[in-house]
């Protein structure tokens, strides 16, 4: 899995303001909105401990000062514990925590410990990005174009499934493509179609997977994906709305699933 570095996360509530005002005029609603209708909670002023993880990879430097700035965005009381690993876990729960918030390079999850829920940031991101991309205010069809079937992609795709979109998949990996057509019952993409799409979720660790003849001059691309889907030249066209950041949406969709 591709790993957040540290520029990664530069700024960071700017591009979620940024961001968030592209979702508010493309779906005609914002973040806490989306995810407070998707999982049906709110925030409460929970006190939420941020453990650093030193297993694998190890820490990277501004990951814990981001989620610690996510959980202040979002009005909850957020602290990063003074040691990382066991210690900073028996600390936030000896300090009565209701959320932690850890990661290693294979798991992000958001635990709460007052009512057992547990959160994955991939699963979360998946449905959060896809249900964004969902709501594009001038569709003209309920086809979605999703990039990408891997653990992000898929959970997007069996969302938009379950919410009734006509859903049409592209994945190199052929076995990814063969789930997803068996398990979800999705179309295969199929650029020798000359379909356009108006909604698109991505989700690779590539850049420029969108290419001009998917998408129709007013469009809004989705995604999570890590670099940037768009290609520069398309992205200088007016009419495309592009919602892209690297924490901050998937990690309030993991708050608000566990609330
Ligand atoms: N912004 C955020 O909050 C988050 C971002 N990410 C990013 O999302 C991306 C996807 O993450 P995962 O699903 O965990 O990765 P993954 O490795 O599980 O899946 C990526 C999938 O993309 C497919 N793919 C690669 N190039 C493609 C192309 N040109 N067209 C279609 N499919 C293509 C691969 O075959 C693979 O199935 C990564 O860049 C990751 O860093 C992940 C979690 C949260
Ligand atoms: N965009 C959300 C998905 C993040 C994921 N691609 C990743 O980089 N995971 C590694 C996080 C490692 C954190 C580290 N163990 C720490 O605690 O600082």
């Amino acid at each position: 899995m591709a790993l957040l570095t540290p520029e990664d996360l530069e700024d960071l509530l700017n591009k979620l303001r940024q961001s968030n005002e592209t979702i508010k005029a493309s779906t005609g609603k914002g973040i806490t909105e989306i995810c407070e209708e998707v999982y049906g909670t709110r925030p409460a002023s929970q006190k939420v401990a941020i453990v650093p993880i030193t297993a694998g990879n190890g820490i990277i430097g501004n990951f814990s000062s981001s989620l610690l700035a996510i959980t202040e965005y979002f009005g909850l009381e957020g602290y990063i514990t003074d040691h990382p690993d066991i210690t900073g876990y028996h600390q936030a729960v000896s300090d009565g925590a209701d959320i932690l918030l850890m990661a290693d390079d294979h798991m992000f999850i958001a635990h709460n410990l007052k009512n057992g829920k547990i959160a994955a940031n991939h699963i979360c991101t998946g449905v959060i990005y896809s249900e964004i991309a969902s709501r594009f205010i001038h569709a003209g069809s309920k086809d979605v174009m999703v990039i990408g079937l891997g653990r992000v992609g898929y959970a997007g795709a069996e969302h938009l499934v379950k919410k009734g979109f006509n859903v049409y998949a592209y994945d190199p990996n052929t076995e990814f493509m063969e789930k997803a057509i068996e398990e979800l019952g999705v179309n295969a993409y199929d650029s020798a179609d000359h379909k356009k799409f108006s909604m698109v979720f991505e989700a690779t660790p590539n850049a420029n997977t969108i290419s001009e003849g998917m998408i129709t001059d007013r469009c809004l691309i989705s995604t999570p994906g890590i670099p940037c889907a768009l290609p520069a030249e398309l992205a200088e066209n007016g009419d495309i709305d592009l919602v892209m950041e690297p924490l901050v949406i998937g990690a309030a969709a993991m708050l608000y699933s566990v609330f």
